[in-house]
């Protein structure tokens, strides 16, 4: 018996869908219906969430200065008291309604449920109350997967004094990718993938990638996608995509699979 268990749970795909503050406005009932289909077939969903536009507007609001800096926003102590307000106070419940709404039990989490993304300061005098992921507790998300229920995680991490920190939401998703080791990761953004001199690619490799960032076409937003998603493929973690609302978009992988063709 219990072997039968666990080789039904190994066969379980894990996948963990990152959508951007960019998009999330925009986002239709179909779209999240997608996902409830996903989950009815057997595939185990943890979603994560970014939220840079509502944050700007509520930073705006209260004349609140932020600026980016290498794709990170470098963010004062006024700015952190307003990213983690809108971050889990708006933009979560309001997808969680989402994805209730299209018949999944969500639930919403941050950074200090459970130690879930446990954060020091990245550089505090370059970007003030930026985290960077000391660690990821995945205890309670997996209790949640078990039982059926979608964890949605803002990407808000604590640090061990309880100091709320503004963590990029696609370092969020690739971190907890490797730490539940999930088979695949999923970027949702407002453009359908990697666009090269007004080409979306479809397939693409770090090393492609590390020459893009260089010649200046891949920046800003764009770029901690590509490194987390680089950061996972060197875990192990077969396919990460950047895709747009329509879930079509670009493919990195670590060796391109199309060099008959393309020779
Ligand atoms: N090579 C590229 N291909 C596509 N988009 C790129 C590229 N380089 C930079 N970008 C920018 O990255 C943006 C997506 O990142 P971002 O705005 O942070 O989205 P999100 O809110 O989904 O994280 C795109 O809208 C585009 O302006
Ligand atoms: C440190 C840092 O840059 N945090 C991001 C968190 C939100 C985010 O990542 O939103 P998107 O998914 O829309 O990019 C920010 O303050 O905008």
């Amino acid at each position: 018996m219990t072997t039968c268990k666990s080789m039904h749970h190994t066969a379980r795909k894990r996948m963990v869908i990152k959508l951007g503050g960019s998009t999330l406005e925009g986002l239709n009932k179909a779209f999240f219906e997608n996902f409830k289909k996903l989950q009815d077939s057997g595939v185990e969903l943890i979603i994560t969430h970014g939220g840079g536009p509502a944050i700007n507007r509520e930073l705006a609001a209260q004349g609140v200065e932020s600026h980016a800096l290498n794709g990170i926003r470098v963010t004062s102590e006024l700015a952190i008291e307003i990213v983690q307000s809108t971050l889990i106070g708006k933009v979560n419940p309001t997808l969680v309604h989402q994805l209730t709404t299209a018949g999944i039990m969500a639930v919403g989490l941050n950074g200090f449920d459970n130690h879930l993304i446990v954060a020091n300061f990245l550089d505090k005098d370059v970007y003030g109350f930026v985290g960077e992921v000391q660690s990821v507790n995945t205890t309670l998300l997996e209790v949640l997967i078990n039982a059926g229920i979608v964890p949605v995680v803002a990407c808000v991490g604590a640090d061990e004094d309880g100091q709320a920190l503004n963590i990029n939401g696609d370092t969020v998703a690739s971190e907890i990718a490797l730490a539940v080791n999930a088979d695949s990761l999923l970027l949702v953004t407002d453009v359908a993938g990697i666009r090269i001199e007004d080409e979306y690619q479809t397939e693409v490799t770090p090393s492609l990638i590390a020459q893009w960032i260089e010649q200046g076409h891949i920046y800003g937003g764009m770029i901690p996608k590509v490194q987390g998603a680089i950061d996972c493929l060197d875990a192990g973690i077969p396919s990460v995509q950047i895709v747009g609302d329509h879930l079509l978009g670009t493919t990195i992988k670590t060796s391109s699979s199309k060099s008959l063709s393309s020779l």
